[in-house]
């Protein structure tokens, strides 16, 4: 089964046709004010209109109530939400019903004990993605470039379909995907030159890289 690929946080048309271009499974909006990636919904909108129907638009939001999730994800057209606060399973639940759509959970992990979190979302959402935790005064719970140790994972029973995401680019990406056997890898940091702006060169060497996985 090959490794499938997401690139988080695009805010422009040339980032966002490289991910298209080199074949990225889903592309990821940011919905978060504190993120240097934030997409108002006029924006979003702008580009989500260039998303072809085989790249799923995935929205990120963190914490984010119902009027605010309708705008978003009508203004996008998103297939997927991902989660990445610390919204409890019967929100997820709440989410996954009102809309219909994929929901995916992002899981902080800094020691093994935190991956138990993800069986409290086993009837709640679709798919798991392991991040590496964000120190507490931070302002984001993720798109900082922090990775977690690998190993963690090894022989853990996963109780979802999951994904790997924290400081992977494509350096780094053969060796996460050979530790962990990640399924999807996620990255938005790894394929910038500074927070927020993303490269052109290293979205293609990442997804040129895990094509060959
Ligand atoms: O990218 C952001 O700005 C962001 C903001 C709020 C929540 C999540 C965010 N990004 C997600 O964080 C992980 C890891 O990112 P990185 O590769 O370590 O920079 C990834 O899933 C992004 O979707």
């Amino acid at each position: 089964m090959p490794v499938q690929s997401k690139i988080c946080g695009l805010s422009t048309p040339e980032t966002l046709a490289a991910a298209i271009r080199h074949d990225a499974a889903y592309v990821g909006l940011v919905f978060f004010a504190k993120s240097p990636r934030h997409l108002d919904f006029d924006r979003a909108a702008a580009l989500a209109a260039m998303v072809p129907g085989h790249v799923r638009k995935v929205g990120v939001v963190v914490n984010a109530d119902d009027a605010f999730l309708d705008k978003a994800v009508v203004a996008a057209g998103l297939d997927v939400l991902q989660l990445h606060g610390s919204e409890a399973p019967e929100r997820a639940a709440h989410l996954k019903s009102r809309y219909g759509l994929e929901i995916w959970k992002a899981i902080p992990v800094k020691t093994r004990a935190d991956l138990d979190a993800a069986a409290r979302y086993r009837a709640a959402v679709d798919r798991v993605l392991y991040d590496a935790k964000t120190p507490d005064a931070a302002d984001l719970p993720g798109g900082m470039g922090l990775r977690f140790d690998w190993r963690l994972l090894e022989g853990f029973a996963h109780p979802l379909p999951w994904a790997l995401s924290g400081g992977l680019d494509a350096r780094n990406l053969a060796e996460a995907v050979g530790v962990t056997g990640a399924p999807l890898v996620d990255t938005s940091s790894g394929v910038e030159s500074s927070p927020g702006v993303k490269d052109v060169d290293k979205i293609a060497a990442f997804l040129q890289s895990a094509s060959q996985l």
